[in-house]
This record gives C-alpha cells, sequence and structure tokens, in this order.
C-alpha cells in the first residue's frame, strides 16, 4: 500500500499544488491526480514528518553457481576438473549512525546482490556486495519472519562486541556462539538459527543447508565478519537511492497502467492492514537493539556459493546412479535467507521533557543544551523528539529529550497520540513542564495543576508506572504577569516533587533546574509524581 502512495506522490508533488509536503508527521490526506476519464481520489499519504516505525523486508543476495569444467590437454585427454566454487551472496547490514534522525531514507525492501559464478581453471566467485543501511541511534528490532539478526564485528573480541544485551549468555570471547548469543536478546546460540515463521524459500534454503551439512561441507558461520569501519555513509545512500528510483519508475507504469486498481484499493487496503496486522500478531518484540553508532547487524545472510567440480570430485563421494543430479545440487548457490522486521525508533536520553502543547518545552530544551529546535507560539510545533546534551562543569553529560507536546485524551488517539511517548521509556528522569500563563490574560488554556494531572493520566495510560521514574515539576513562563500567584497556588497544590520556576525565553531559573535535574539523576530513592499528591478542585 505505501510503495503505491510514494510512488503516487513522487509523480504529483512537483506539480499539484494540494500534494505540497506537509510538515506534519500526521497522515494526511491528498486530492490525486488521476488519469483523464477518472475521478480523483483522495489517499492518505505518510507524511515527511519523523518515520520513527518501519516495516522493513530484507533479502541476501543468492550465493553463485559452481563451475563445471575439464580441463584436458594433449597428455589428459580425458581432462581434469578446474570447476571454481561460486561465490557468497552479500548481507542485508543495518548499520547504527548518528548521521541519520529516522526511518525515512530506508527503503522497505532491501535485497543484497549475489555472488559471482565460479569459473574454470579452479576460479572462485566473486562475493556479492552487501547492502548497508544506516538506521539512528535507539532503534529497537522486531521480528516477524526469519531468521534472528546477529552482529557483524571484524574481530570476536569482547572489546569489539558494544552490545550490552541484558540476559544474554555468556560464552568464551573468542568463540563464535559467543558472538551469537550476543545477539540474541535472551537467547542462546541453539535458538539462533530458530524460524519464526517460515517462508518457501526460507525451507528450501534450510533443506538445501541440510544437504551440505550432511556432505559433509561446512555452511557459513557467524565468524564470517563483516569489516565495518571504514564504511561510508554517503556512497551507500546513492546506491539506495538509486535502487529505489529504478524501484518507483517501475512501479510508476504499474500503477497507472492498472486498471483495477482503481476500483479494488480499498478492498485492497483492508486486505493489507488485515495482513499486516495478523502479521503483527506473530512478532518476536526487541531481539535486537542498536544503541551505539558504529554497530552493525546482519539481517539476511547471503546464500554459501555452489562447489565448483573440482571441489566436488575431489572431497565429495557421489553416487553413480545419481551422479548429475548430485552434482547439479551441490553446484548450485544457495539463496540468501529472508527476513521480515519492524523497526521502532526510541530516543535514548537521560531525561524526558513531557507537557501539553506550547508549554515552551522546545524553548527550555535551547536554554539547557546546544540544541535548536523549531520554536513557534501554535500548538504542535514539535512533531519529532529532538534531543539535547546538558554538560556539566565537570564534564558529567545528560541527554535530555523534547518530545512532542501531550494532550488530553491522547491515548484515544487525541493531538498526536501517544504512540511518540515511547521516546521517553528509556529516560531515567522526567520533567513535567508546566505552562503557568495559560489561563492568564484570557487564555482558555488548562490550569497548570489539571496540565499535570491530564500529563500524569496520559503517561500511565500508555505505561503503568512510568510516572514513578524520578520526577521534577519546571513552572515555565514565570516572567508573564500574574505567573508569580499562579506558581503560588501550584506549590500548595502539589507537594512532595521538586518545582523550578522558570523562564526558558530569558534562561531565568535554568541554572537552578540544571541543579535539580543533575541531584536527581544523582538520588538514591528519588520519588515520582502520584495523582494523590495533586490537590484538583
Ligand atoms: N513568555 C514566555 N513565553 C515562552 C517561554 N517559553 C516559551 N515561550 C513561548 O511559548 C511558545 C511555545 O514555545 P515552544 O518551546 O515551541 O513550546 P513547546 O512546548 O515545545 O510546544 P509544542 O512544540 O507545541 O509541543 C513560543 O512562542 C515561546 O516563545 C517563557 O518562559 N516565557
Amino acid at each position: 500500500m505505501w510503495r503505491r502512495q510514494h510512488a503516487l506522490l513522487r509523480r504529483i508533488s512537483p506539480l499539484n499544488p494540494l500534494a505540497a509536503w506537509p510538515a506534519s508527521g500526521i497522515e494526511c490526506y491528498y486530492a490525486t491526480a488521476a488519469p483523464e476519464g477518472r475521478k480523483a481520489k483522495m489517499a492518505p499519504l505518510q507524511a515527511r514528518g519523523m518515520v520513527d516505525r518501519f516495516h522493513l523486508r530484507a533479502k541476501g543476495g543468492d550465493g553463485g553457481n559452481g563451475c563445471i569444467s575439464l580441463r584436458r590437454s594433449r597428455s589428459d585427454r580425458q581432462g581434469k576438473p578446474d570447476g571454481g566454487n561460486g561465490g557468497r551472496g552479500g548481507d542485508v547490514i543495518l548499520e547504527c549512525s548518528r548521521s541519520v534522525w529516522d526511518f525515512s531514507g530506508l527503503q522497505h525492501h532491501m535485497k543484497a546482490s549475489r555472488g559471482g559464478h565460479g569459473v574454470s581453471k579452479n576460479q572462485i566467485g566473486t562475493r556479492g556486495s552487501d547492502k548497508i543501511a544506516q538506521v539512528p541511534v535507539g532503534t529497537v528490532i522486531h521480528l516477524v519472519q526469519g531468521e534472528q539478526p546477529s552482529l557483524a564485528v571484524n574481530k570476536p573480541t569482547r572489546a569489539l562486541d558494544p552490545w550490552d544485551i541484558p540476559d544474554a549468555v555468556e560464552h568464551s570471547p573468542f568463540s563464535s556462539s559467543h558472538i551469537g548469543s550476543k545477539m540474541m536478546k535472551g537467547l542462546d546460540s541453539s535458538q539462533s538459527n530458530q524460524q519464526i515463521s517460515s517462508k518457501k524459500s526460507s525451507d528450501a534454503n534450510e533443506r538445501e543447508r541440510g544437504n551440505r551439512n550432511h556432505r559433509g561441507k561446512e555452511t557459513y558461520s557467524i565468524t564470517e565478519f563483516v569489516h565495518t569501519e571504514d564504511f561510508d555513509g554517503i556512497s551507500c545512500t546513492q546506491q539506495v537511492e538509486t535502487d529505489e528510483n529504478d524501484q518507483s519508475d517501475h512501479e510508476d507504469e504499474e500503477f497507472w497502467e492498472d486498471d483495477e486498481f482503481w476500483e479494488d484499493e480499498d478492498k485492497l487496503d483492508k486486505e493489507e492492514v488485515a495482513e499486516e496486522k495478523r502479521e503483527e500478531e506473530e512478532v518476536r518484540y526487541s531481539v535486537a537493539e542498536m544503541t551505539k553508532p558504529g554497530q552493525q547487524l546482519i539481517i539476511a545472510r547471503g546464500g554459501e556459493g555452489g562447489l565448483g567440480n573440482a571441489c566436488i570430485l575431489k572431497e565429495m563421494w557421489l553416487s553413480k546412479s545419481h551422479r548429475q543430479e548430485e552434482m547439479a545440487s551441490l553446484s548450485t548457490g544457495q539463496p540468501g535467507t529472508e527476513t521480515y522486521l519492524i523497526l521502532e525508533l526510541k530516543s535514548i536520553a537521560d531525561v524526558g521533557l513531557v507537557g501539553m502543547p506550547n508549554a515552551g518545552k522546545s524553548t527550555l530544551l535551547t536554554a539547557l543544551s546546544r540544541a535548536r529546535p523549531e520554536i513557534a507560539d501554535y500548538a504542535f510545533t514539535t512533531l519529532r523528539p529532538n534531543v539535547g546534551s546538558l554538560t556539566y562543569e565537570d564534564y558529567f553529560s545528560v541527554k535530555v529529550a523534547d518530545i512532542p507536546g501531550l494532550i488530553k485524551g491522547a491515548h484515544e488517539n487525541r493531538g498526536l497520540g501517544h504512540a511518540f511517548l515511547r521516546h521517553i521509556e528509556r529516560t531515567k528522569v522526567l520533567a513535567y513542564v508546566l505552562d503557568l500563563a495559560a489561563t492568564l490574560n484570557g487564555r482558555k488554556g488548562v490550569p497548570p495543576w489539571e496540565q499535570l494531572r491530564d500529563l500524569i493520566v496520559e503517561l500511565e495510560h500508555y505505561q503503568e508506572g512510568l510516572t514513578k521514574r524520578p520526577s521534577l515539576i519546571v513552572a515555565n513562563k514565570i516572567d508573564e504577569e500574574g505567573a508569580d500567584a499562579m506558581y503560588e497556588e501550584l506549590r500548595k497544590r502539589v507537594q512532595g516533587v521538586p518545582m523550578f520556576p522558570v523562564c526558558a525565553i530569558l534562561q531565568e531559573g535554568v541554572p537552578d533546574l540544571r541543579v535539580g535535574l543533575r541531584d536527581l539523576m544523582d538520588a538514591s530513592d528519588p520519588e515520582g509524581i502520584e495523582l494523590s499528591k495533586i490537590m484538583l478542585d
């Protein structure tokens, strides 16, 4: 469904003013240009805002075929087998990078190149090139179908293993299963090849692999590492774009030529949504997390190359009756593995700023750090989380995340909904930013204590116990007329929580807030906020 919509958008956006890119992350509807004689339709399109959840299908490159060749000479009329082995297919790799914000640069389908075929004179086919895509720091991987993703490192040493997954099984640092076990969350290496849900091709792959093992030929192991450090992100992006364009042109043609599309679109959409839901029910959540720049994760492995006849006849025993068939099967390259993943982004920060739209969260982030998020006097200016770094004199550094504004009923999908709260799931400290001026000077806003109540309710709806984290209150816009009295009222109504009156725009009260945040980070037994601590009317 999305592919069709993206193809459509590419086609109409330069010409059709109705299809101008929106600056929001909300699902939008566009009037689409229709071929002559057809009614224009309204099609939902994913807007350009942050893409923090992404469906990705990946396929490793197939292995190249082995060569069957005989080298004859005058002295040897019968000839000696000299066919080389096929090359291994490329892997599909995700690389964690600080230079990308979200998944908007990814393709939904990624395929690595196949290995080259073996040639005579015992020459091995070339290895298929890998397909590498960059994902942001904080990417969580859920597995819908296929094999567990595995970590790619250049050397199997402990020092190079950047993962710190809880419950990972400890192994010898030099065993391949160590790497394998580290890459699975809570799984041992014997489970690493477990299929979540089998597909035809992966079944075939497994069968083929079984046959190979049976004949004594080793299949790939996870100790075949990919050199990761010199990867040039720019060249990869270019490669990805080229492929995407090729694909999109093709899709465009199909799309406009397809008569049934206009009639069946709704039905198809519904079917696809239902299928996606069905698939999501079988998802294995959080099989891997990418938390450090430079980490690489192989999500689909290239197939092994087929054997050349030089190798087959030297090392294998072939039955006389089925010689040809066995030779053909051994020389055929294995298909690459396939996986279907859901990528989800959870920003990594120590402090999460939560507040109603327009409370001044982005302004506060600007005052606390060098981050420069968009600031404006209308609600929902922030559409994606912004993370800034707050550094203290002793070089202690705290990451602060500003997330889009929450409103009452966000859990019922009001405003921007509450899905982006996943970005504060991992924070240690919550800072509730309340707007002291929301009801002042004739404004029809919500009093600060009610803002606090609504925020707590929404956070608890998203995840029970989230508000038990160490918390403080930032009473913002103290510079406004009447804000002092409002602050006093707030202090009376909410007790037992550290509170800081602040004017984010003039940076007043910000130094005290910095100290307060540090204290909360260091405190051994800090408290969260409960609804019972708030006195409401
Ligand atoms: N008077 C006053 N205005 C402020 C203060 N802090 C922020 N503002 C104004 O409040 C408006 C909203 O500020 P933002 O920082 O965009 O608020 P936000 O909470 O990030 O808003 P969303 O992006 O909608 O979630 C802007 O016009 C700011 O200039 C303050 O301390 N005093």
